[in-house]
């Protein structure tokens, strides 16, 4: 069955669409506020700093405006070659959107790394909204001086406080944002959440419950991609994926012992994944040594990034 989808001029249909940048360091809240602003698991969230490696769009309707979200990879200092990839692109989303989001922990306030992004943001020729985040565990004196001290810096089009975890702000913050939309079509259908592909999404949920089951003992010496995605005559879909490691003992780390470790995290993988392809799944967990993976271009077009020049 093919949908087609009527294609609506902006006058006809009074329709406006807009791209809105999410930047910020490390751990802001960056994820959080995305599944919160469009409903939906779109990007992965945890507690790791720099799970966000590929730029995903959360997709939402505010009244006649589309808002494509835009998550950008958390901002820091670059030294290995993945890390520059991921900075490039963050940047790269951010002069491209309508708005441009600085979020920031209010917990962390104006720290160096907060500091590094501002001194960046007058070269950003967008609107800029700063938000700041986590306000359920900051007093609220502090939070005004700390708005103001930042406003200080740089003067931002607006400012929002927030607390992404339990949706406070996020309402309000949806429907401002909506401002921003300039006329024009709709570019998704209206009850899509993300255009990640689906294969891209399940990479990200089994590097999330690897995540979560390894700690801090394979933090960021692994890649996951999606081999295969086969739906099968009953509806249900077999997929293939590859966990990409640096070393032997990380095989092993993953493997665990009697190979427990990996079947607890596809077991949670395939869960997830089933409920958002909303079909049952079939998930085949394969793990590789491939010791420069993160100097390999294949792995960079596969999450969606440029291959950074010059080693
Ligand atoms: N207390 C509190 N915690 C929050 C809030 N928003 C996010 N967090 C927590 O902050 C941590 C980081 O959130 P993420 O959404 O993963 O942060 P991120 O900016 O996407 O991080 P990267 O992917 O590393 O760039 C998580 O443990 C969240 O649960 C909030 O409003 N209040």
């Amino acid at each position: 069955m093919t949908h087609e989808f009527p294609q609506n001029t902006s006058e006809e249909a009074g329709t406006r669409c807009g791209f809105i940048a999410l930047i910020g360091a490390p751990n802001a809240g960056k994820s959080t506020l995305l599944n919160a602003l469009v409903g939906g698991k779109v990007s992965i969230v945890s507690h790791k700093v720099q799970t966000t490696r590929a730029l995903v769009r959360g997709i939402t309707i505010e009244g006649d405006a589309q808002l494509i979200f835009v998550d950008t990879p958390g901002i820091f200092r670059p030294k290995r070659r993945l890390d520059r990839a991921m900075v490039t692109s963050a940047w790269g989303g951010a002069g491209d959107a309508d708005a441009l989001c600085l979020l920031i922990d209010a917990r962390k306030g104006l720290d160096e790394e907060n500091e590094a992004i501002l001194a960046k943001l007058p070269d950003v020729h967008r609107p800029k909204i700063l938000i700041l985040n986590k306000i359920d565990l900051v007093p609220r004196p502090a939070l005004l001086e700390l708005s103001q001290s930042i406003n200080a810096k740089l003067a931002f089009d607006e400012t929002f406080m927030i607390a992404a975890l339990k949706g406070d702000g996020v309402a309000s913050l949806r429907a401002r944002l909506a401002n921003y939309a300039k006329p024009g079509p709709w570019l998704y259908p209206e009850d899509q959440m993300s255009d990640a592909p689906m294969r891209q999404l399940a990479a990200e949920i089994t590097r999330e419950k690897l995540f979560e089951r390894l700690h801090d003992e394979l933090p960021y010496a692994s890649t996951v991609e999606t081999d295969q995605w086969q739906v099968q005559k009953d509806g249900s879909v077999r997929i293939e994926q590859t966990i990409f490691v640096e070393r032997d003992s990380q095989r092993k780390i993953v493997l665990g012992h009697q190979g427990q470790t990996i079947k607890a995290i596809g077991s949670r993988a395939r869960i997830e994944i089933g409920e958002i392809a909303e079909t049952k799944v079939h998930l085949f967990l394969f793990v590789k040594v491939r010791e420069n993976w993160a100097d390999d271009p294949a792995r960079y077009r596969e999450m969606g990034l440029e291959f950074p020049r010059g080693g």
